[in-house]
């Protein structure tokens, strides 16, 4: 478990009688690029939802950096955890979301500098600087000044990238961050998670339903089934020799669609 920076530990999260996630034992290691692929609806979103404290867990245990999410540990017992603890260990994770999440009434800029000056405490000028430098990392130091409405959608998915790097993360969720783009704008965001991936020692969780992006990226990629893994592997392994009929399935239909 030492080197694994995420661990879920038979982890269940219900909605009234429907479990979502079911008994899930899954582990992240540091540095790891990590694609879940599935249907939809098979809890795919909700197992990154949890980890970003957006979601809570009805059974088991998730640690992150070898801490527990979502208990702290009082007098040697595990109590639920407080909101600072939520908060504390909420730093340690960047989340890109399908919808892009911008403020909207904010410059570029300002999306990339308010939590750094707000949650971290950075001044204004370290704060500018280090979105200077992420908006170089994804090429938008021109349009620093626009609003999102102002922005493709590529444009803002990239913004929310290098927002969510700006809290320097040690793990980057990615949430179906291209499936709202319209196609001719999807190769420019894979680029960036791209060179990410590429770049930097960053611990990559993302869920995806690019199968040739996630086949390049990944070191590992998971099959989700009903809440649960149903098959994991290298993706060589996983797209190239399933073992599960369900993961063949699944592959042929997306695949082929
Ligand atoms: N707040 C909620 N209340 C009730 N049901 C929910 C809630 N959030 C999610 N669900 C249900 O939980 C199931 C799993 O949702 P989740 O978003 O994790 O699936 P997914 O695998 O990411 O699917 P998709 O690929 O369609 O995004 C879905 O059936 C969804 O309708």
């Amino acid at each position: 478990m030492s080197d694994s920076i995420i661990v879920f530990d038979k982890v269940k999260k219900a909605y009234g009688n429907f479990t979502v996630i079911n008994e899930l034992d899954f582990e992240v290691r540091r540095g790891e690029k990590v694609s879940i692929i599935g249907p939809s609806g098979s809890g795919k979103s909700t197992v990154l939802r949890i980890l970003m404290t957006l979601e809570g867990i009805n059974d088991g245990a998730v640690y992150v950096g070898g801490e527990p999410l979502w208990h702290e540990l009082k007098n040697g017992s595990m109590m639920p955890a407080t909101e600072k603890h939520l908060r504390k260990m909420r730093t340690q994770l960047g989340m890109v979301f399908q919808q892009f999440n911008l403020f909207p009434h904010m410059t570029v800029l300002r999306n990339l500098t308010e939590a750094p000056r707000v949650v971290l405490g950075l001044s204004k000028e370290e704060a500018r600087r280090r979105a200077e430098e992420l908006l170089e990392l994804v090429g938008l130091v021109d349009h620093a000044h626009k609003f999102p409405a102002q922005l493709s959608g590529g444009q803002q998915q990239r913004v929310g990238i290098a927002r969510a790097l700006a809290m320097r993360p040690k793990i980057m969720l990615f949430d179906e961050p291209t499936s709202a783009l319209d196609p001719e704008l999807v190769g420019e965001v894979l680029n960036v998670i791209r060179r990410l991936a590429a770049e930097h020692d960053l611990t990559m969780l993302m869920v995806t339903h690019e199968m040739r992006f996630a086949r390049e990226i990944s070191d590992r990629v998971c099959f989700f089934d009903k809440g649960r893994i149903r098959e994991e592997g290298t993706p060589e392994q996983l797209f190239s020799q399933p073992k599960e009929e369900r993961t063949r399935e699944f592959l042929k239909a997306v695949l082929d669609g």
